[in-house]
């Protein structure tokens, strides 16, 4: 199964991310977005990214413009109609996963691929939403795309063996690290980095600690790139809560209640750095 042509939906964070390693790996990329200005600024982005490359002596401004050229802004979803694969990242809600996949499966064509970047949601249940649940599969990449090296595939009931395949080759062109998992609520990732950042939450909640002294624990104690509160923060606050809900009613454990400040935030619109405010407060 040869993959070429590529459609990312979403121009936010992880959308345009994903859309930069697909060219620079060499796909020719559609990026969807609703909006024009979404679309043009996940393009910003992705030319921001690439002129630091240039900077660094990384890549030459020739290699730059050609990658740049090698993405295409789309504002319908129509587009999907001669791609090979399509890599929705669009927001963190099962409803709207699942309409957007019950669109593309009308669409797109009959060999192509549907992969979900969702943080958490279940593949089968989005998978069926489409008459080729065979082919619908989780490709979970990290944030910030371009740096991190992990791509989480995730196996729906119906998903086979062919399309896992094509996908982890895809995940080694783009230069990551392939983990396969199966299909459970959070996966793998967010199961255990999740609840970490809740708990975090609830510490700060229950006045054990100012969230500054909470992130320099982690940082300092355990090694963490960032504390986690920073880290919700860079994830955004909304996809936090979505992620905590799919895995609150997914187990029907309450040791994954999302913390009720968690809540309270992102009911205030305190979405973390791509709002400029969350727990700390944004230029
Ligand atoms: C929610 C989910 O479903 C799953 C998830 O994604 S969970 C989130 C997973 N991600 C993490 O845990 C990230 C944790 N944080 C980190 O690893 C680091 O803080 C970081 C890589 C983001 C930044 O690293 P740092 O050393 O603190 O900062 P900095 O020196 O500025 O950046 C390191 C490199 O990353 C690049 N970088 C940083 N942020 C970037 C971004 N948003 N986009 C592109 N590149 C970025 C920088 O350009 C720099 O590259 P070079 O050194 O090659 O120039
Ligand atoms: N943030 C993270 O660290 C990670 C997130 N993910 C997952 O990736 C997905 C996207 O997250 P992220 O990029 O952070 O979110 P963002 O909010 O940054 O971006 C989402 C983008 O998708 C757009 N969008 C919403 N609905 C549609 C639609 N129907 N058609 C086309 N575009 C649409 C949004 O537009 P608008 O602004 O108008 O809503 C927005 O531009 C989520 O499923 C999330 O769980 C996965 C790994 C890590």
């Amino acid at each position: 199964m040869e993959i070429n042509k590529v459609m990312v939906i979403g121009a936010g964070q992880m959308g345009s991310g994903i859309a930069q390693v697909c060219a620079q790996a060499g796909f020719a990329v559609k990026l969807n977005d609703m909006k024009e200005e979404f679309c043009q600024k996940g393009l910003g982005v992705i030319a921001k990214n690439l002129a630091r490359n240039v900077e660094k002596g990384r890549m030459t401004e020739e290699e730059k413009t050609t990658i740049l050229a090698r993405i295409t802004p789309s504002l319908d979803l129509q587009d999907a109609s001669n791609v090979d694969i399509v890599i929705e990242a669009a927001v963190e809600n099962m409803e709207i996963k699942r309409s957007i996949f019950g669109r593309l499966d009308e669409i797109a064509p009959q060999h192509a691929i549907l992969a979900s970047n969702t943080s958490s949601l279940p593949i089968t249940e989005i998978a069926a939403a489409t008459t080729r649940p065979e082919k619908v599969i989780g490709m979970h990449f990290m944030n910030p795309v371009p740096v991190m090296k992990l791509v989480e595939i995730i196996r729906g009931l119906a998903t086979t063996d062919e399309v896992y395949q094509a996908v982890e080759e895809m995940t080694v062109k783009l230069s990551k690290t392939p983990v396969e998992v199966n299909d459970f609520p959070g996966f793998v990732s967010n199961r255990i980095l999740m609840p970490m950042i809740n708990e975090a939450i609830y510490t700060l909640y229950e006045g054990v600690a100012t969230k500054e002294a909470i992130d320099e624990v982690m940082k300092l104690g355990m090694n963490h790139p960032m504390g986690p509160l920073q880290l919700a923060d860079f994830i955004g606050l909304d996809t936090c809560l979505y992620i905590m809900e799919v895995l609150h009613e997914g187990f029907g454990d309450s040791k994954y209640r999302p913390c009720p400040l968690l809540r309270k935030y992102v009911s205030a619109g305190w979405l973390g750095k791509k709002s400029g405010r969350g727990f700390y407060i944004y230029e």
